[in-house]
């Protein structure tokens, strides 16, 4: 349940007082999510989700983030745009939280990604990077190498409480990524984040983009095999060549992909899995018993980068 902080009525009515959006008709806590607190905010001139940011969306990102989902709404991606208040300013405050109203979208995001998704997919994420490029602010990616080692350190000592070996799987893979990371492929706007739950689908077609929270200035490429790892696996953790070159393919019709980056793309799968391989050990570890979050479970990610590594080049992911 990701509703973290709870909103009462004179303050809620106080905050939209703000904008102009009329009367609130009704505002429903979001239980999906895990980050931020999420309502559904319904009022006499529309819907809207009303986002409370939580601690660990840092505030001096949130110029990036907001910045970027105007850019990239007013260049046609469908993606969540936010609401000006009277003021010009998109960014307020409400309980004690920085908060923002931004766009309803339509749309439900797939329980069991298919083939038709993967590909669709594939077209947005290379849509997403052609409507960045001339976005002007950037932000490091902060869950990039040396991101890894900081959780790395945090976490080997107690990893192998998750699954024997698991220390020294992220210590030698570290030190791998360390060695080889590539320092030459094309950089702008990443979503670094786009798994099923932040992808909306209407009638079998993509109809929007969400959760801006992660994105950050990296390689081109990166995003990529962040989606490949998050689609193209199956319940039974086999990796699903079809989705792949369907995906990749797509992404390449919108925007070509140099043969550098498709060269590199084993090694950016292996980096991606161990990023998400280190925030879920992290969480883990650390999640206060009771918590109502429940933490992803990490294996599965070490399973994925189990698969990266015996794959000696893209053609082991049907491309290339
Ligand atoms: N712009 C939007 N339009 C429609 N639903 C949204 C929108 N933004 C968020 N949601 C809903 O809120 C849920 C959580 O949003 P998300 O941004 O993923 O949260 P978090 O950053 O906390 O993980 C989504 O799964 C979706 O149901
Ligand atoms: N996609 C990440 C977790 C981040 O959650 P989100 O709700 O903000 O997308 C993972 O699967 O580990």
């Amino acid at each position: 349940m990701a509703v973290y902080t709870e909103v009462p009525d004179g303050e809620l009515n106080t905050f939209l007082a703000q904008y102009d959006l009329g009367n609130v008709v009704a505002c429903k806590g979001i239980a999906e999510g895990v980050e931020n607190s999420n309502y559904l905010l319904r009022t006499t001139l529309g819907t809207y989700i009303l986002t409370l940011y939580e601690k660990r969306v840092a505030r001096e990102d949130l110029p990036f983030f907001l910045g970027l989902m105007e850019h990239l709404a007013a260049k046609g991606l469908s993606c969540p745009t936010p609401i000006h208040a009277r003021d010009g300013q998109t960014l307020h405050e409400l309980c004690g939280r920085p908060a923002v109203i931004v766009s309803f979208l339509e749309g439900m995001w797939p329980r069991r990604p298919t083939e038709r998704h993967c590909q669709q997919l594939g077209a947005a994420l290379a849509d997403l990077h052609l409507k960045g490029r001339d976005f002007t602010l950037s932000r490091a990616n902060a869950l990039s190498l040396a991101g890894w080692q900081k959780l790395v350190e945090a976490t080997k000592d107690r990893a192998d409480e998750v699954e024997p070996g698991l220390g020294k799987v992220i210590v030698d893979e570290l030190a791998f990524l360390n060695a080889h990371w590539p320092k030459d492929l094309e950089i702008g706007v990443i979503h670094a984040d786009l798994f099923p739950d932040n992808v909306f689908f209407l009638n079998d077609r993509l109809s929007g983009l969400i959760d801006f929270y992660f994105a950050c200035t990296d390689f081109l490429a990166y995003d990529l095999a962040v989606c490949l790892n998050a689609w193209c696996f199956e319940p039974d953790h086999s990796f699903n060549i079809t989705k792949a070159r369907l995906m990749v393919q797509a992404y390449q019709s919108v925007r070509p992909v140099p043969s550098v980056e498709t060269a590199a793309l084993p090694l950016l799968c292996r980096g991606s899995a161990l990023r998400f391989l280190l925030t879920r050990l992290y969480d883990w570890l650390n999640h206060p018993p009771g918590a109502f979050v429940k933490p992803k479970d990490p294996r599965e990610y070490l399973r994925k980068l189990r698969f990266h590594q015996g794959a000696a080049s893209a053609g082991a992911y049907g491309i290339g």
